[in-house]
């Protein structure tokens, strides 16, 4: 028999090295680890039989077996899915295929401490490879279905693994472990129980303990969890399943189980995450819901059973009504699912719909994680669009924490007509906006848009229970039909207070408009701003200025648009810029000074300065002026 020596990718190997060498109080996780994968396999073959039975015939029981020896400390894991040839050997237990272990090795790399690299261990699982937590010897003997050959893999753990040809009877894969000193107990009878019952319950496959007199005891319920009563499933039971069938190591905020009867009838056991799973913003946008019908799995994260802006959903969908040999191909449109697809988004939507209003702070919280896919929604589910709006939550200039559009509607001003809003990167910097003073002054609330996705729907929605979405960057801002509170800021203007007088401010506008050329669109008396001098905005055509910034970093614009000056006739810069355009509109100095407001309007907009050469001269000029004076 020839045997051929093989060395661990290096991931792999470091891995390895991380879990032997781990204090890791917890080892029975490799227990419930090695039942998942053997359960998984045997979901597998139940598949690929379902279109060709031959290869389960003569063995169509699925099981996962343990079998002990106490005197050579061994502990086997047999089942009889679908095993594995050569090529899967080495791309399986050669390499790290799941993308929870290559992030649970780099977050490991990342933390340097021992206690930290436990916790984790803790969180994440580490599959197939947590064997040699306890264990300094593993041998894989397994056959795939329908082949004849089968092959062992052998390994201590230490860099390098082995694969020769060997004898099986029989289909599927045999785990031996060799326990090291401090793990010999995973050999006793009580310890199997109590693990198999903690962890692994909820497998569908019965997991059997062999005993030599021949009186086998299966350990699990062994029926799937979802088609039990929920009277009989404990919380703890709900979380594991959770996280076997999700590969999460989170709780899950919400559990919701439920039959769906009637026309079509499935049941579902659907899990809302509390933390955005690893892949959440992978442009595949794959979810983790999994298909089965009539207990059989067919297929994972099919879009076809939720949408997209759902993808954080994990969990089952078993159907009665699906034709059990149903192809993952032939998914795609059929009618039943569309079906289902609808009947498990509405149930969401109203679990969600109900939490928001009972659960303020756990929607919140929710909200904080998944609203940024939530509100893909927005443009892409066209009959929900409504019904998710109503759950959107956003930042507002005045309230703390999160708001509902209803709620903001609730608190507009007499006279207000718009849901106003800006759009940036991040919530402080918006809160600081020129743009925003003088709806801060009126006491108007302004919604502030973080999220990259806001572009994407925010043009596409338009309007809430028949009230605009406007932005604050945007045309004009008819602040004026606004009625100010008593306790708001706009009261009678004092002497100080006195804006320009309307044909001085024209003098002034000239005068700057003509020094600025082409540099803008239009110079303009601002009636947005209280504290600042001036502030760049977007004509009412136009995009919304910071919307229009992200697409042009997202290269979906070529160009953004020439922005309109405003500046504020009450503020004292602008007062002595207009006496001095009185005496003289030609001084050179004004000239400057226009080109320096547009340079200032432009760095509270954090934008790019065109020539900060040029910027650099003009301010200390202006300065030697000032000091001088
Ligand atoms: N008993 C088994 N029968 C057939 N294939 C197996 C078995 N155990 C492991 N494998 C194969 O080896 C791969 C790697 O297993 P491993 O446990 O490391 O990762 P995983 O199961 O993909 O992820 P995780 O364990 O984190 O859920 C599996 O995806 C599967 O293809």
């Amino acid at each position: 028999m020839t045997e051929e020596k093989m060395r661990f990718e290096a991931e792999v190997s470091r891995l390895l090295d991380i879990v032997v060498h781990s204090l890791y109080s917890n080892k029975d996780i490799f227990l419930r680890e090695l039942i998942s994968n053997a359960s998984d396999a045997c979901d597998k073959l139940r598949y690929e039989a379902i279109s060709n039975p031959d290869m389960i015939a003569g063995d169509s029981e699925f099981k996962i077996r343990l079998m002990t020896d106490n005197v050579r400390n061994v502990l086997t894991i047999i089942d009889n899915g679908i095993g594995m040839n050569k090529a899967d050997l080495v791309e399986n237990l050669g390499t790290i295929a799941n993308s929870g272990t290559a992030k649970f090795v780099e977050a490991m790399t990342q933390a340097k401490d021992a206690k930290k690299s436990v916790d984790l261990i803790g969180q994440f699982g580490v599959g197939f490879y947590s064997a040699f937590m306890v264990a300094n010897k593993v041998e894989v003997i397994t056959k795939k279905a329908g082949d004849s050959q089968a092959w062992k893999w052998t390994s201590d753990g230490k860099g390098e693994y082995t694969v020769a040809e060997t004898e099986m009877d029989g289909r599927g894969t045999q785990i031996t472990l060799h326990l090291n000193d401090d793990s010999k107990d995973f050999t006793e009878e009580h310890r199997l129980r109590h693990i198999v019952k903690t962890y692994s319950d909820h497998i569908g496959i019965p997991v059997v303990l062999m005993k030599g007199d021949g009186d086998d005891e299966t350990l699990n319920e062994a029926s799937a969890l979802w088609t039990r009563p929920k009277s009989e499933i404990t919380p703890e039971q709900y979380t594991e399943f959770y996280k076997h069938s999700s590969h999460a190591f989170d709780e899950p905020w919400k559990t919701i189980h439920y039959q769906a009867e009637g026309a079509i009838e499935y049941t579902g056991l659907l899990y809302i995450p509390t933390m955005r799973p690893f892949d959440l913003y992978d442009p595949a946008r794959k979810g983790h819901l999994k298909l089965y019908v009539r207990k059989v799995f067919i297929t994972e994260g099919a879009d076809e059973l939720l949408p997209p802006w759902l993808r954080f959903v994990s969990g089952v969908v078993d159907s009665q009504d699906l034709p059990l040999n149903v192809s993952r191909e032939m998914l795609q449109d059929h009618p039943l699912l569309t079906k289902i697809k609808n009947g498990l988004t509405k149930k969401l939507l109203s679990e969600l719909e109900s939490s928001a209003k009972k659960d303020i702070e756990g929607y919140n919280t929710f909200w904080e994680a998944f609203g940024s896919v939530v509100k893909e929604g927005l443009y892409e589910d066209y009959t929900n669009r409504d019904r998710i709006l109503k759950l959107a939550r956003f930042k507002s200039s005045t309230v703390d924490g999160w708001t509902s559009l209803e709620d903001y509607v609730s608190r507009m001003k007499e006279g207000q007509k718009a849901i106003y809003y800006i759009s940036g990167e991040d919530v402080d910097a918006l809160r600081r906006s020129p743009q925003l003073e003088g709806f801060d002054a009126k006491g108007v609330e302004v919604l502030l848009l973080t999220d990259p996705v806001d572009e994407f729907w925010m043009p596409s929605v338009g309007q809430f229970d028949e009230k605009d979405f406007k932005s604050v960057t945007r045309g004009g801002a008819d602040l004026n039909d606004v009625k100010a509170d008593d306790s708001d800021a706009d009261k009678k203007d004092d002497a100080d207070d006195k804006p320009v007088s309307d044909a001085e401010l024209d003098t002034l506008i000239a005068a700057i408009k003509i020094a600025l050329g082409t540099n803008v669109k239009d110079v303009r008396e601002s009636d947005r701003l209280t504290s600042s001098a001036c502030c760049l905005i977007a004509d009412e055509s136009d995009m919304d200025l910071r919307m229009e910034r992200l697409m042009k970093q997202h290269n979906r614009v070529d160009d953004v648009s020439t922005r309109i000056l405003e500046i504020n006739p009450k503020h004292s810069l602008i007062k002595k810029l207009s006496d001095m355009a009185k005496a003289d509109a030609k001084a050179a100095i004004l000239g400057d000074a226009a080109l320096l407001l547009l340079d200032q309007a432009r760095i509270l907009e954090g934008e790019a300065l065109p020539d900060p050469v040029a910027f650099a001269r003009r301010l200390d000029l202006v300065m030697e002026k000032g000091l001088g004076a």
